[in-house]
């Protein structure tokens, strides 16, 4: 009998270090897009920082279009399915979506709880991503039959897990975000922090930061949960620009593409650089780095009889 800690999964995903799985309790606050940013910024973290970003949002898959992969092909090669890369040939971002699956992107995936389950499995189990420093999972909103799925099949590298919330600063999200946040405790997942989405908004003109909505909800959540508040990030138009850019080929995409390149791979990293978020998100990424080091630290401790371990 398969031992539980030797399963297709866990062989697969020996060789990630840092696993971080971004969720939020309400639809459209931004998840997605914190994923990708988030993707992002690991890999822009250090010169040889590698990363990858699965997307089981398996009905709403939208990193695929967010890191300029729409339509890109998967292959499959004798050890897996191989990552689709949104940097080339450096192949430090490496992208799987069931969106790369689907025959047309306006498909939609219409598949109960088994089917689901089984996808989410043969996706932990299937891609060959290799040395990965961080495999950053973008889920669905809510805690659905995906994220049980999740837990599951990673049980047995349970302790590289770690999730970070997402919210706006609207009431009705932050409710759901604590629901959210008690399906961790519940599947005792510890908590990297929280972000807050939206809070405020990037003048195009000026780029001054106006609050036309209210802000602070994430931050006093997290303060009254003891959460780490990991940072708010504005309404930024040109965030929206770069990751909901439309298929727009561009002379010389097509020839790249038939190579395996990807369509905005050229400019996304470095366009992305640009934008008025980057460098609010360099400060989340900064804490969640000192965060996922200071576990490590701890487990090490605790591996040679010192302290006790981090509690979610
Ligand atoms: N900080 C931001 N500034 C501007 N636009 C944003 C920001 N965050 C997200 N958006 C935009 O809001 C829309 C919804 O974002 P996103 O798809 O990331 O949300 P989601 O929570 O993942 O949604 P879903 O519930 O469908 O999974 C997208 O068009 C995205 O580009
Ligand atoms: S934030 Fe600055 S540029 Fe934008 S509307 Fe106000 S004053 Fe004008």
């Amino acid at each position: 009998m398969t031992a539980p800690e030797d399963t297709p999964v866990s062989r697969r995903l020996r060789s990630v270090k840092h696993i971080i799985i971004v969720c939020s309790g309400k639809g459209g606050v931004g998840k997605s897009s914190v994923s990708a940013q988030l993707a992002l910024s690991l890999r822009a973290s250090s010169p040889t920082a590698r990363v990858g970003i699965l997307d089981v949002d398996l009905t709403g898959p939208s990193i695929p279009r967010m890191l300029g992969l729409d339509g890109h092909p998967v292959h499959q090669s004798s050890d897996g399915w191989v990552p689709v890369y949104a940097d080339g040939s450096e192949a430090r971002l490496g992208c799987m979506s069931v969106g790369f699956l689907l025959k047309r992107k306006e498909d939609s995936v219409v598949w109960r709880g088994p089917k689901k389950n089984a996808m989410i499995r043969q996706f932990l189990s299937d891609v060959r991503w290799g040395e990965l420093d961080y495999l950053v999972i973008d889920t669905p909103p809510g805690t659905s039959d995906e994220h049980l799925s999740l837990i599951e099949h990673m049980a047995p590298v349970h302790a590289r897990i770690s999730a970070v919330i997402v919210t706006t600063p609207q009431a009705v999200a932050l409710l759901d975000a604590a629901k959210c946040l008690s399906f961790t405790r519940a599947t005792a997942l510890p908590v990297l922090g929280l972000i807050e989405n939206m809070s405020g908004y990037v003048c195009p003109c000026c780029g001054e930061i106006s609050n036309v909505f209210s802000t602070g909800g994430g931050e006093a959540m997290a303060t009254r949960e003891g959460l780490p508040f990991l940072g708010s990030l504005p309404v930024d138009t040109e965030l929206v620009t770069l990751l909901d850019a439309a298929e727009v080929e561009r002379p010389g995409e097509s020839a790249a593409l038939a190579e395996g390149g990807s369509r905005r791979s050229f400019d996304l990293l470095e366009r992305y650089q640009k934008t008025p978020t980057a460098p609010l998100f360099k400060g989340i990424v900064d804490k969640i780095l000192g965060e996922l080091s200071g576990a490590g630290e701890e487990e090490e401790e605790e591996a040679s009889g010192g302290a006790s371990s981090v509690a979610p």
